[in-house]
């Protein structure tokens, strides 16, 4: 980490002025340094940054939240707050309000998710990202991502059951915003029409891996309920109620404050809801941003003094944060694991699908199934294998057939021959799988993943497994493909090349345990008159659109040109290592959506979600395919509007 990176970042956004009154408490007087004047008396404050009534939201963005962003892909824990008297600007700078109408008004929430789902063609890192929403209300947590029965259990200072929605596209994060913020509490006060009578906590959590290190972080983007007034905001009855409670979370919010910045041993994190939620994130070892937002108006005068001591004493925080890192931790925790992981001849386990924390916990603290105890199990007492294990074959067989696609030299259409072979493959095995796991219903293994399945041993599914591997690789080499009658028949001797290459240690791997899924979510479908007539908000981002999203090194999108109709291009933007891999993955993806008929067979896989199966069904689909391309070369998940794809195949 850069050594003069400020790690406390305190901004003050002045809110413009309406009422067109000359007289106004605050002047700022310099700008390099940031120098604020307090009118009347005399006195000034110095921050990182100042912004003027006039200064944008974009340069809000890149002066506060932006650089964050590239912290939390490293691993690093970071906070940015709203906060500040009530009307001044703090929902509309964060951008929690439901309305946003045009992209010059967009908030930092949504900037932010942008930039999380930019491609960068120099950034190699995998990045997997999760939303929650959370609102405190009246001393009260609530799931905004949730419409129904959303009040979350608080437990000391953890809340329970949060929503963890993973999403793949700006698009979906788009709908999960706008989703959380119709459900916040608002109500008009004199200050502010649409005043936010509640605390929201917009969290991103993002796992990255870059090369061998793996990294989870959290970004929280927390709008502050406004400190207010009770004579001034006007309320009475059970909107007093609420201010109490708003004042109540500020004020310890200010102690927690105030005790980190005078490095006190005891900071009073239990004293409200909202600095209990925030305990992880309210410390030194956290990146924070805080964004004070005032009103430049002489009346507001005692509101803004209190917002800029606020701000002096979050300025005063000296903070160190640390990196979040998996792999040190896990390298701690299963020595042997990682020998064996640096000694394999295969790939590593794809980051992407290595297995989630069922309940969010830090990466570094995943139970993963143990590579140890797979090889006792083979070694010692080869009686018994859990379903995690029997999946983790399937994967060591794709890990196997990725080492075996190796050679750059392989023309796309041996690729696309392979990926073929892999895909029946793979199923062959999954059924395999399956069948040998039939001694416990797919539920009873979905309750009791770590369970052991009676009468499964690793020897009987890797010998059904070479076998498989054994007659397909006899079919391709041998009379199934004749150099006349095949497309690949030129390049029959570079097929058999490739698949003698590394193909013995397909029945012998260790295994790998990875989490494969494939789902067909039903999002709620809004009515549109074009497939991509999207709302303003989704407008109003430049998007590279309805982005297909990214595993391992590669990326889709499809790229909507909003100004004619019908003119859907997909395209592959990718740093895969072997270029002719894009070609190839923007054939299979134009074979798979184009194939409606196909894609509309395809629902949500109900089996154990690491037993790697895609069913088919006669149900259509609703509104939305999402799922993943595994054939081999690359795996990549994409993310697409059946409706897209239907105009696309009818218009083009
Ligand atoms: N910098 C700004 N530029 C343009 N409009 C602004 C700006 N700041 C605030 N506003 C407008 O002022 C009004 C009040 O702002 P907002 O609701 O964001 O205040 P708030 O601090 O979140 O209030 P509360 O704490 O009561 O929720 C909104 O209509 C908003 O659009």
């Amino acid at each position: 980490m850069e050594s003069n990176t400020e790690f406390v970042n305190v901004a003050i956004r002045i809110k413009p002025n309406k009422s067109n009154s000359e007289s106004q408490c605050l002047c700022i007087i310099s700008q390099e340094p940031p120098v604020l004047l307090l009118v009347d008396r005399s006195q000034t404050f110095s921050f990182d940054n100042i912004f003027s009534e006039d200064v944008s939201q974009e340069t809000v963005y890149n002066k506060t939240v932006k650089p964050l962003v590239h912290y939390v892909k490293k691993g690093y824990n970071s906070t940015v707050f709203a906060y500040g008297q009530t009307g001044t600007g703090k929902t509309y700078t964060m951008g929690t309000e439901p309305n946003v109408t045009d992209q010059k008004n967009v908030g930092l929430i949504l900037r932010t998710l942008n930039q999380f789902f930019e491609y960068n063609d120099d950034d190699e890192s995998e990045v997997e990202i999760h939303l929650s929403f959370i609102e405190i209300y009246k001393e009260k947590a609530f799931d905004l991502l949730q419409n129904e029965s959303n009040r979350l259990k608080i437990k000391g200072v953890k809340v329970e059951g949060v929503n963890k929605e993973k999403v793949f596209s700006l698009h979906e994060a788009i709908h999960f915003l706008k989703m959380g913020n119709k459900n916040r509490h608002t109500r008009g006060t004199n200050q502010n029409s649409q005043s936010s009578r509640s605390h929201a906590i917009f969290t991103i959590y993002c796992n990255t891996k870059h090369k061998d290190i793996e990294t989870s972080a959290k970004l929280n983007l927390v709008d502050l309920a406004g400190c207010e007034s009770v004579k001034k905001t006007g309320t009475y009855g059970s909107s007093f109620q609420e201010g109490v409670n708003i004042n109540r979370g500020l004020l310890s919010i200010g102690q927690v404050m105030t005790a980190l910045s005078n490095n006190s041993t005891f900071i009073p994190y239990r004293q409200s809801i909202i600095t209990s939620i925030l305990k992880d994130s309210l410390n030194k070892n956290n990146f924070v941003s805080l964004i004070a937002c005032v009103s430049p108006l002489t009346e507001d005068t005692t509101e803004t003094v209190q917002t800029l001591e606020f701000a002096q004493r979050v300025k005063r925080i000296r903070s160190r944060p640390e990196v979040n890192e998996v792999i040190s931790q896990y390298k701690k925790e299963n020595p042997l694991m990682f020998q064996m992981k640096m000694n394999t001849p295969f790939k590593r386990p794809l980051f992407m699908n290595t297995p989630r924390p069922p309940k969010q916990q830090k990466l570094s603290t995943i139970n993963e199934p143990s590579y140890s105890s797979i090889i006792t199990d083979q070694s010692q007492s080869p009686k018994s294998l859990s379903s995690s294990v029997a999946s983790s074959i399937t994967n060591t067989v794709r890990s196997s057939l990725d080492s075996i696609s190796a050679p750059q030299a392989l023309s796309p259409i041996i690729r696309k021959y392979m990926n073929a072979m892999e895909s029946s493959l793979m199923d062959k095995i999954g059924n395999v799988i399956q069948s040998t796991l039939k001694t416990e219903s797919r539920e009873q293994v979905m309750e009791k993943e770590n369970d052991r399945t009676p009468g499964v041993t690793w020897a009987l599914i890797k010998n059904e497994v070479s076998k498989i591997v054994k007659s397909e690789v006899a079919q391709l080499t041998g009379n199934g493909v004749r150099a006349t009658s095949s497309p690949l028949g030129e390049h029959l001797d570079d097929v058999r090349k490739v698949l003698n290459y590394d193909i013995s240690p397909l029945a012998s791997t260790e295994g790998i345990t990875t989490e494969y899924e494939f789902k067909v979510p039903e999002l709620p479908v809004e009515k549109k008159s074009t497939p991509f007539a999207l709302s303003p908000i989704e407008n109003i981002i430049p998007r590279r659109s309805m982005r297909l999203s990214m595993k391992r090194r590669s990326k889709c999108s499809i790229n909507n040109n909003q100004n004619s109709v019908g003119d859907l291009e997909l395209s592959i933007e990718s740093s895969l290592t072997f270029r002719e891999d894009i070609k190839l993955l923007e054939q299979t993806l134009i074979d798979n959506i184009e194939n409606s008929e196909e894609c509309s067979k395809w629902k949500p896989a109900v089996v154990p979600r690491r037993s790697m199966r895609i069913q088919k069904s006669d149900k259509p689909l609703q509104n939305k395919v999402q799922g993943k391309i595994e054939k081999g070369i690359k795996c990549v998940e994409y993310s697409c509007r059946k409706k897209a794809f239907e105009n696309n195949t009818t218009e083009g």
